[in-house]
């Protein structure tokens, strides 16, 4: 793999049962590169991403990606009975994080810096899933990968987002991002476009 690739999948095949979801999936995304994955429902998004990030095995074809990445996925992983604070302890032992600076900055440009003592059993669906963003980035990985990550996001919690995606980017990072809304197209360096288990890229036009 390239010094500047930070995940590259080759051939990527998935079935689950006789359904074949991903039939030949190719994606390269480099250092400082904001890539989008669109598509209809159940063209396999998800099941991409969560090959890309190793949590399920391809049937065929090849992954190779940097060890440190950040995956939020679709349905926030959170424990109902812990608090936001206590979340962000949790994943501080987990990364091996010396403090928790960056995290609380993202609590606070995510805007629900009020909810920390909140238990997450008691959040809006938004909160949750601002929660969910937060525990994705906040020990500052390479790669980013991101499922639907702004759901039940408000229009200003949304515009930042896309903010802090581009300095993510701008750091160098890389990020990939499923989006549903044609509006975020114009955020992506490359498109790609998920039909009939293959990727077809568009360079954006930004
Ligand atoms: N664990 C599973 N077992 C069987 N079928 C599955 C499983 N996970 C997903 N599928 C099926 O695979 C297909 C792709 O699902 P996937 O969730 O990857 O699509 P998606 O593009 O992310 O969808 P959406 O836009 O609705 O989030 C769907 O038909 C889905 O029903």
């Amino acid at each position: 793999m390239a010094p500047e690739t930070r995940l590259r999948m080759r051939a990527v095949h998935k079935a689950y049962g006789s359904r074949a979801v991903l039939r030949g999936a190719d994606l390269t995304v480099s250092a400082g590169m904001l890539a989008g994955v669109v598509g209809e429902n159940g063209s396999g998004k998800s099941t991409l991403l969560r090959i890309a990030v190793g949590q399920l095995r391809p049937d065929r074809g090849t992954v190779q990606r940097v060890s440190a990445l950040g995956y939020c996925p679709q349905q926030a992983v959170v424990n109902d009975t812990l608090t936001v604070a206590q979340h962000l302890r949790l994943f501080q032992v987990a990364y091996r994080l010396p403090g928790l600076d960056h995290a609380w900055e993202l609590v606070d440009l995510l805007g629900f810096g009020a909810e920390r003592r909140t238990r997450v059993g008691e959040l809006s669906g938004g909160t949750r899933q601002k929660l969910n963003l937060v525990l994705a980035l906040m020990h500052d990985p390479p790669l980013l990968v991101l499922d639907e990550p702004y759901q039940g996001f408000d229009w200003d919690t949304h515009q930042r987002f896309w903010q802090l995606a581009g300095r993510l980017r701008s750091r160098g990072r890389s990020v990939v991002v499923v989006s549903h809304l044609l509006h975020d197209l114009q955020h992506f360096d490359t498109v790609h476009h998920l039909r009939d288990g293959r990727l077809h890229v568009e360079e954006a036009s930004r």
